[in-house]
């Protein structure tokens, strides 16, 4: 299928900065690919940046960050939306569809600090700032003499209520601290092993109308088989356990010697429960591995904790 070179492409973004580095990026490599073509910008606020004072998963999760998107999409105002994959619902509308993953740099998660390198480095009843379930888990589960409290906002405003002193060290995800030229602010690098991250952490996604033939083609020059693979892999973990909603479950996906390596797990939010699991196979099988990762997790009880979060 052969598609004229588009003239012009609006690109629906969030406001806060990192969506806003992440569109300008995606407007780069597209008028780099497209040299006539002018790339817009047409920047919105969504419920999710506006809720900043509850945690996500009690006022609707994901899908506040991507339906003010979709409808400047449905609407023509838009082309495409560019996403963090991680904050992509893992179901999608029918008239959606996600034609384009781009390469993954930094997949894992980042810890922040000015007194510590690192959790192992934290004296008992230190307080770690974060409010994902899963991190807030996994620390609990190898960490159980340190505190965690809520900790919310855009990155910017992440950094500075750990500045303020309100927490001895916060977790970010790595990649969005270096997209926007905060990578000094890592300590160190949390291994998979101690923080295993979110399904498409780190993984940049484009959406679009899955009518739109034409952006579906422009958009094929920046999608990246191996992320895409991963990150399939990954969401179909979640999808398979959780749907949308934000839970204590971790998904990771990584290529070595063109296999896909999968690993994952479920807790209970309180660390007391952990219930892991890890796959292996040809990356053309990203989404069954995906399910039968969580099939594994599901056999050693990861519904009944999932179940008891109320
Ligand atoms: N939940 C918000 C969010 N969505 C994407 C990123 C970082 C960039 C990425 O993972 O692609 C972050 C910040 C964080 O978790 O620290």
């Amino acid at each position: 299928m052969s598609q004229a070179t588009p003239e012009r492409i609006v690109i629906a973004t969030r406001e806060s900065r990192l969506a806003l580095w992440q569109a300008e990026h995606i407007k780069a490599r597209l008028e780099a690919l497209y040299p006539g073509c002018r790339v817009e910008l047409l920047g919105m606020t969504t419920r999710g940046d506006q809720i900043l004072d509850r945690p996500l998963a009690k006022v609707g999760g994901k899908g506040l960050f991507v339906k003010e998107l979709e409808t400047a999409l449905l609407d023509g105002r838009a082309d495409i939306a560019v996403h963090s994959m991680k904050d992509v619902p893992m179901e999608m509308g029918e008239a959606f569809a996600l034609p384009c993953i781009c390469a993954r740099e930094v997949p894992l998660d980042a810890f922040v600090s000015r007194r510590y390198e690192s959790l192992a480095d934290m004296p008992p009843g230190a307080v770690v700032g974060t409010s994902s379930l899963r991190r807030e888990s996994q620390i609990h589960a190898q960490y159980p003499f340190l505190g965690v409290t809520s900790l919310r906002g855009n990155l910017d405003t992440r950094l500075r209520k750990l500045d303020e002193g309100q927490y001895d060290a916060i977790i970010l995800a790595a990649a969005g601290l270096t997209r926007l030229g905060m990578g000094e602010r890592i300590r160190s690098i949390l291994p998979a092993e101690v923080s295993l991250p979110a399904a498409g952490q780190g993984a940049l996604g484009i959406e679009c109308l899955a009518a739109r033939e034409d952006v579906i083609g422009w958009l094929q020059p920046l999608a990246d088989a191996d992320t895409t693979a991963c990150v399939l892999a990954e969401r179909a973990v979640a999808r398979a356990l959780a749907g949308s909603c934000e839970v204590p479950l971790g998904a990771y996906a990584l290529i070595r010697a063109g296999r896909l390596w999968l690993r994952g797990f479920v807790a209970r939010p309180d660390g007391s429960e952990i219930v892991r699991a890890e796959r292996e196979g040809a990356a053309g099988e990203a989404e069954s591995l995906g399910r039968a990762l969580a099939e594994a997790l599901r056999a050693q009880g990861a519904e009944a904790l999932l179940a008891d979060l109320g």
